[in-house]
């Protein structure tokens, strides 16, 4: 079976840059799940959808996208890698994600990315549904504050306008429904490595995932 490497943990807490970081040193292909829900929810706002119609699971299901080597998100062959990023975008995408209709018609697609020589995949339910029998799960936290100054840092950096402040409440709120939602639920994986990263930089929580990730492919070899 194809080595599956799942990252899960709530918005901000490094997931996206941890995985992209792993995925290059072991050569493996990456699944930026959380893409495919705000895909889903970019492309039913330019339907002039609600979070709640019907019609959101055919888009889900036929969504035409793509993902290019440098990192671009392409829906219907235009580059939408700006607007999919924006808080607005992350908000509607986890109103959507609540509903387990759309969670099932984006199911199969994502187990699709799982191809030799191995995958590393982030998102909220990798480790729990989508591959539970992935032999090396993590879940990435950090508090709401460092991570909402995180994000600070980073649309401020990308020319985007931001609060501090808002984007606090913007996590918490995020953070409450994607853990309490009914279904797939942003939980850490019974067999999960919890690593909270408030206090650590990128290099080390890499280093830290790093050495995980040897011992669980080494043991999975023998
Ligand atoms: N340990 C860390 N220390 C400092 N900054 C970090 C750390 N990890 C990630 N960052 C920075 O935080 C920002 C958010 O990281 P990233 O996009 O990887 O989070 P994410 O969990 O994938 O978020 P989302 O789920 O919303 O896509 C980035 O600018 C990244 O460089
Ligand atoms: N596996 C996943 C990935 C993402 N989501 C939802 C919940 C998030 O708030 C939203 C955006 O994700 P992000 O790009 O910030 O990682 O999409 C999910 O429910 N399950």
């Amino acid at each position: 079976m194809v080595p599956v490497i799942t990252i899960d943990g709530p918005s901000g807490s490094g997931k996206g840059t941890i995985a992209r970081r792993l995925a290059a040193r072991l050569g493996f292909g990456m699944l930026d799940s959380g893409a495919l829900y705000r895909l889903t929810a970019l492309a039913s706002q330019n339907a002039g959808l609600a979070p709640q119609a019907p019609e959101i699971v055919d888009i889900a299901r036929h969504l035409a996208c793509r993902f290019d080597e440098e990192g671009n998100v392409f829906l219907n062959d235009e580059n939408v890698s700006r607007e999919l990023r924006t808080e607005t975008t992350g908000a509607i995408a986890s109103q959507i994600a609540a509903r387990p209709e759309v969670r099932e018609a984006l199911l199969q697609r994502q187990r699709d990315f799982a191809r030799a020589p191995g995958l590393v995949a982030d998102g909220r339910d990798m480790g729990t549904v989508v591959f539970p029998e992935a032999p090396a799960k993590i879940f990435l936290d950090a508090s709401a504050e460092v991570r909402a100054d995180r994000r600070y840092k980073q649309l401020i950096e990308n020319g985007f306008d931001a609060s501090f402040t808002a984007l606090v409440e913007e996590i918490r709120q995020r953070d409450e429904r994607d853990r309490n939602r009914s279904v797939a639920p942003l939980r850490p994986a019974e067999d999960a490595l919890v690593v909270d990263s408030s206090d650590l930089s990128i290099d080390e929580v890499e280093a830290t995932l790093w050495r995980y990730i040897q011992d669980r492919l080494t043991d999975r070899d023998e």
